[in-house]
């Protein structure tokens, strides 16, 4: 494909996500019906479609909302003269209309931040001095990391097996488990060390919660809100534990058992019954659904789809998730709630009313990540049962 012609896919794709496709799913249907893409092709075309979705309001200022007003918005970004890709020649996009020609507007501050806004005096009080800093890093691609499963493997030996693949990856700082992929990240799936289970694509600050929970073997352990699993493995890796999972939409957790088979772990997934039936535990993780504010780099489309009433309804689910697993943790042991938002209601505030609700429980530890610290922004906090 030409660079027009990957011009015009992402327009087609990204008109379909505005009307309300999820990317993923415009990406997939886009892909199956166009053979003649190469995997280059694809690559770029992801990439162009994402990079829009995540700096959809400062490239709509610069070029219009629509498919087309946003890659034209994007390479007016870039400093790229649009006009020698829009030349209607093969596949590539229409020339520009006079009115697409007219000069526009400096971008105000949160246009220029892609920021919605409504939730910008929100994530204010929440970052301070670091709200157009994290803003502006919200912008751009995120990393990709791996977890090593140090049970079964270094981390050098793990970075020198990727290496005999000509995935490069290095050891960063904010987990020990951690290794940030520098080249060769689309090898990762097709790699004999994946398939063996001796890694995991998990992002750093995912994982450094994990490290920050008082996992000892033999304890009995509860993911309450498991997902794809993601944490509960990292939980498997860190300690002998007896390991349980649970999620309202079991379905999410389908692919957990055999991912728990690749890395040599056992978890047993427990229904809403059953978790009462294998109650107390002596840690229980609460990685609560979330505005996912943190994690908007990968999941761009979320930005936008926020609304007021809907972070209310989440910080609601927020407490009663907390309120249902206080009564899961046994005396002296530990509930640990985290979330990948940056907005204080879900995170501290949340907390502060969870122990003003539950007299005796005691908070012993607290941290919170921004995307300056190289991974997805987490908050973690760590709290005592009486
Ligand atoms: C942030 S995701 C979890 C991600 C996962 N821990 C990981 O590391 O991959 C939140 C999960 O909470 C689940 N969930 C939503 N409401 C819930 C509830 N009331 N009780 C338990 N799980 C819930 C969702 O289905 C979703 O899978």
């Amino acid at each position: 494909m030409t660079p027009s012609a990957r011009l015009s896919a992402a327009i087609e794709i990204l008109d379909r996500v505005l009307a309300g496709a999820s990317a993923e799913q415009a990406l997939t249907n886009w892909g199956r019906a166009s053979r003649f893409a190469g995997s280059g092709d694809r690559a770029a075309v992801r990439d162009l479609v994402f990079e829009a979705l995540r700096c959809r309001r400062s490239f709509a200022a610069m070029g219009g909302l629509g498919g087309r007003g946003l890659i034209l918005g994007g390479l007016r970004a870039a400093g790229t003269d649009p006009a020698g890709l829009f030349t209607g020649e093969g596949h590539a996009p229409a020339p520009l209309t006079e009115e697409e020609l007219e000069p526009r507007p400096p971008l105000s501050e949160l246009e220029a931040l892609d920021c919605p806004d409504w939730l910008a005096p929100q994530l204010r009080d929440s970052l301070g001095e670091r709200f157009a800093p994290v803003m502006q890093a919200l912008r751009h691609r995120a990393p990709v990391f791996l977890r090593v499963n140090t049970a079964r493997c270094s981390l050098e030996e793990a970075r020198q097996r990727l290496a005999v693949e000509a995935i490069i990856a290095e050891p960063h700082p904010l987990a020990a488990t951690a290794l940030q992929v520098t080249a060769g990240a689309r090898k990762i799936h097709a790699s004999r060390i994946y398939a063996e289970g001796l890694v995991e694509l998990q992002d750093a600050a995912s994982q450094a919660v994990v490290e920050a929970l008082p996992l000892v073997a033999g304890q009995r352990v509860l993911d309450y809100c498991a997902g794809g699993g993601g944490k509960t493995l990292a939980m498997a890796a860190r300690a002998r534990l007896a390991l349980f999972a649970h999620d309202a939409d079991p379905g999410r957790m389908r692919d957990l058992p055999v991912r728990a088979e690749r890395a040599g772990e056992r978890v047993a997934l427990l229904d809403g019954a059953a978790v009462s039936r294998q109650a107390p535990f002596d840690l229980v993780l609460a990685d609560a659904p979330c505005s996912g504010s943190g994690s908007w780099r990968r999941a761009p489309e979320a930005k936008w789809a926020l609304t007021e009433a809907r972070l209310q309804a989440l910080c609601a689910l927020q407490a009663d998730i907390l309120d249902r697993v206080a009564p899961l943790v046994a005396p002296g042991g530990h509930l640990a709630y985290a979330t990948c938002s940056l907005l204080s209601v879900e995170n501290e505030a949340q907390v502060e009313a969870f122990l003003v609700r539950h007299p005796g429980w005691q908070r012993r530890d607290q941290r919170v990540l921004t995307p300056l610290d190289g991974g997805d922004g987490f908050f973690l906090s760590l709290l005592a049962a009486p």
